[in-house]
């Protein structure tokens, strides 16, 4: 009886799970059907070697370079897996969701239209189940994007990764799913998408991956089930406690249920073993007595009243719910906690390094359209944001219609300069049931672009209002530094650092918002001492004469800071704005004025600063200055004139208002693609300026003066001219000639007669040399310095 207990029990037992897991593969406490049997069979079969009658393919190199390192990493977060798997899952469900929005008839019926993510454990097989009811793939699906990369920017993502070993960031390359093979050696994807048959993808990551037609799992309906063979060392993953929590740490956010097949204590009543009760019955009969025999018969009849069951503890297995799939964007801002935020960005972003976001703007928009939006200024700028910003059309945007997802890659939503902020929008207004090209041209969507601009712009001015590295206001700071956690210190450099040429690209291209990014714009001064400063602080340091906002372009500040053009503006006491991204010279042909004041290259004709004598000057000079011009009429410049910008340079060279600057005839001269007709064409007239109170023009005045046809003298003048050039930084066009001047000069000041010529070699029979004994040891000893060296 007791054997038939135990089978009772057994039958009872927590092995017949729900429909849905009767088509979902490994069966827990194994199920003895046919098609389990097909099933190991083809198991066994794949463990040994891949399926005999597969079709099989080899990686792409660069996948099996990754898989290489990720196979051999000793990269210890290895958990980093299971949320790109549940990522993939997401993905692929938002997919198929996307397109029943059109067509109902995709989503088929039952089972299958349960949007859902579906965990399994399989101990004594060591095999991890994913599985989603999401898009699925065909064949060729599988075999393109688990076989090859298409995003570029792996290849560095792989020399990253073996430099550093970081691997959190997997997810941003889109190469999530290899990181499978961090926990297991043996992968199968078993797939089934509407439009093809059932196939199974499966892989060692040894170079090759198989794919064949799957005729002994279960029919899936639709989805992808991943089935990880786990390697011996990680069976952790086998512990649902540690998936549990797993799922909860990284996955909380998605929007789809995340079931676990989990086991259950519960406790039961079952009847109470028989046997036991006979053998109490006997006991109790062999004790007694017949005296007792009444007494007996009273027992016996309270007996039958007690329950004939006892409680004992059993597994159960069922569907346990992991995440709860709270929409953050759909809560009052007052109730989400910063914690709260710093996740959802962390999942938004795939990056689940400990890196929190900048800064957070969370609304929610009402009115003709209405939308609940999140923005997020990341921690970093990611590696290739500048790039190649003018050719992909990456937005970091996702676009929900009444919290379903519909895209990504809605360039619509935020202009190109903002595409480094993530986040996401879900719109009531906008139709749910159309195509995408359809909501593209949404009219809404210009609507709630303007508004996402706007709250963007606030956040980062909030970023700046809330820095005490920002304030002017040295008793605001310090009572601010004095706070124990100041975090907030120095939060806007650490902005401008990462994403500032984004605020300047946005002066570009983005006209109606210009003033707005303007004041978000910083840099160095002359005056600034190493630190950002706005355009805010320059205006108010501004002195009482000064009309117009100085500025100077060049390669670096340290060069600037040495420039000709800022003699006299630093002996005057003037702040010069110092340029030096390429960038900025782009920037400056945008941004025309702020404030109501005009900005002024230093380097370029028109800057205005008052020199008493300026008339006198020019009148006294006014022959030498004439004489100049008609001696570089074919160096094409444009006009010599008394300087006021110089002190104790002798000359510079500056530029037309409009043309080029130096710096910026430099930076189109190193494009190569740059067209040479249009740089002609830019290229800023040339004025030559020098500084009448300088000996040298002085003198030159004299020289001109006496023999205005001395051709030294000419000579000397054109010299200066070119060293004004170099030194204004242009590049010079001949510099052959330029060196002939220098060198006919240096003649002069030796004594040496220009017309004397260098020494003819002799001409001596042609024979081959012959190394001296000297020269041999020189030799050997310079080889050998260099073998040392
Ligand atoms: N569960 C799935 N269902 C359907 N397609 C999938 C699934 N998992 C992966 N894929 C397909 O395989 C591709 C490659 O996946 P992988 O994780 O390597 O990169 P990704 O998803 O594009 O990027 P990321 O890792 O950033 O999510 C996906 O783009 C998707 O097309």
């Amino acid at each position: 009886r007791k054997v038939q207990a135990n089978a009772e029990a057994d039958s009872d037992a927590p092995v017949d799970p729900p429909k849905v897991e009767e088509k979902f593969g490994a069966v827990p406490n194994g199920l003895s059907t046919d098609s389990d049997v097909a099933k190991r069979e083809a198991e066994s079969m794949s463990r040994k070697t891949l399926r005999a009658s597969a079709e099989k393919f080899e990686f792409q190199a660069e996948v099996s370079r990754l898989m290489d390192i990720l196979i051999n990493s000793l990269y210890s977060n290895k958990d980093i897996f299971l949320r790109e798997l549940i990522s993939n899952a997401s993905d692929a469900l938002d997919k198929i969701r996307f397109l029943a929005l059109t067509d109902k008839e995709v989503l088929g019926e039952g089972d299958n239209t349960k949007l859902e993510i579906q965990i399994k454990l399989d101990k004594e097989k060591k095999i991890l189940s994913i599985r989603d009811r999401g898009v699925g793939m065909t064949k060729e699906d599988l075999r393109k994007n688990l076989g090859t990369i298409a995003k570029s920017g792996t290849s560095a993502f792989v020399e990253k990764m073996q430099t550093s070993g970081d691997l959190n960031l997997i997810g941003q390359f889109g190469v999530g799913f290899y990181s499978v093979y961090l926990v297991a050696d043996y992968v199968e994807v078993i797939s089934k998408h509407n439009d093809d048959k059932q196939y199974v993808w499966e892989s060692k990551a040894d170079g090759a991956f198989a794919i064949s037609e799957d005729t002994w799992n279960e029919p899936l309906g639709r989805g992808t089930e991943i089935r990880l063979h786990l390697r011996d060392e990680a069976g952790e993953y086998l512990d649902e406690l540690k998936l549990k929590e797993l799922v909860k740490k990284y996955s909380e956010f998605i929007n789809f249920p995340i079931n676990l097949w989990a086991s259950k204590e519960v406790e039961k009543e079952v009847p109470a073993d028989e046997d036991e009760s006979i053998d109490e019955e006997e006991t109790s009969e062999s004790s007694s007595s017949e005296e007792d025999g009444e007494e007996e018969d009273a027992e016996k009849a309270e007996d039958e009243k007690k329950p004939k069951t006892k409680t004992v503890k059993e597994t159960t297995y069922e569907w346990e719910l992991l995440n709860d799939m709270k929409a953050i964007w759909l809560r009052s801002p007052k109730e989400v906690t910063d914690e709260e935020y710093n996740k959802f960005y962390h999942s938004l972003a795939k990056d689940f390094s400990e890196d929190k976001p900048m800064a957070w703007s969370h609304f929610n928009a009402e009115g003709d359209v209405e939308f609940k939006a999140v923005l997020f200024i990341p921690p970093k700028a990611p590696h290739d944001l500048y790039e190649s910003y003018y050719n992909t059309k990456q937005s970091n945007l996702k676009l929900y219609v009444r919290r379903v997802f519909i895209s990504d890659e809605f360039n619509e939503l935020l202009p190109k300069y903002l595409n480094f902020l993530m986040g996401l929008v879900d719109s009531d207004t906008l139709p749910l049931n159309v195509s995408r090209e359809m909501l593209q041209q949404h009219s809404s969507l210009k609507t709630i672009k303007k508004k996402l601009i706007r709250k963007a712009l606030d956040m980062i001015r909030k970023l700046a209002e809330e820095d005490p590295d920002e304030t002017n206001d040295k008793e605001k700071r310090d009572v601010e530094e004095s706070s124990e956690e100041n975090e907030k210190k120095g939060q806007y450099a650490k902005f401008w650092n990462e994403f500032g040429k984004s605020i300047k690209l946005g002066i570009i291209e983005d006209a109606t918002n210009r003033n707005r990014l303007a004041k978000l714009l910083r840099f160095e001064t002359t005056k600034s001492d190493g630190k950002l400063t706005s355009l805010d602080q320059y205006i108010s340091r501004m002195k009482s004469s000064q009309k117009d906002i100085f500025y100077i372009t060049g390669a670096s500040k340290e060069q600037l800071e040495k420039s000709p053009f800022l003699e006299r503006l630093n002996k005057k006491d003037y702040e010069v704005i110092l340029f030096t991204d390429p960038v900025d010279e782009y920037l400056m042909q945008y941004l025309m004025d702020y404030e109501d004041k005009k900005f002024q290259n230093v380097s370029k004709e028109g800057l205005k600063l008052k020199d008493s004598k300026t008339k006198e000057l020019k009148e006294s000079f006014k022959g030498l200055t004439k004489w100049w011009k008609s001696t570089l009429a074919s160096d094409n410049v444009e006009d010599v004139k008394i300087s006021n910008r110089l002190a104790d340079t002798p000359c510079v060279v500056v530029t037309s208002k409009y043309g080029w600057s130096a710096y910026m005839e430099k930076i189109m001269h190193s494009q190569t693609l740059s067209d040479a007709s249009k740089q002609a064409y830019m290229r800023g007239k040339r004025v030559l300026e020098i500084n009448p109170r300088h000996p040298i023009i002085k003198a030159l005045r004299e020289r001109v003066v006496t023999d205005p046809e001395d051709e030294s003298v000419k000579l000397t003048a054109k010299l200066i001219y070119q060293t004004a050039l170099m030194e204004s930084g242009f590049d010079l066009s001949d510099p052959k000639d330029f060196a002939s001047h220098i060198y006919s000069s240096v003649k002069s000041s030796l004594n040496i007669s220009p017309d004397a010529t260098v020494e003819e070699e002799e001409d001596e029979a042609e024979e081959p040399e012959v190394e001296t004994k000297a020269e041999e040891e020189s030799a050997s000893e310079e080889s050998e310095l260099k073998d040392e060296l």
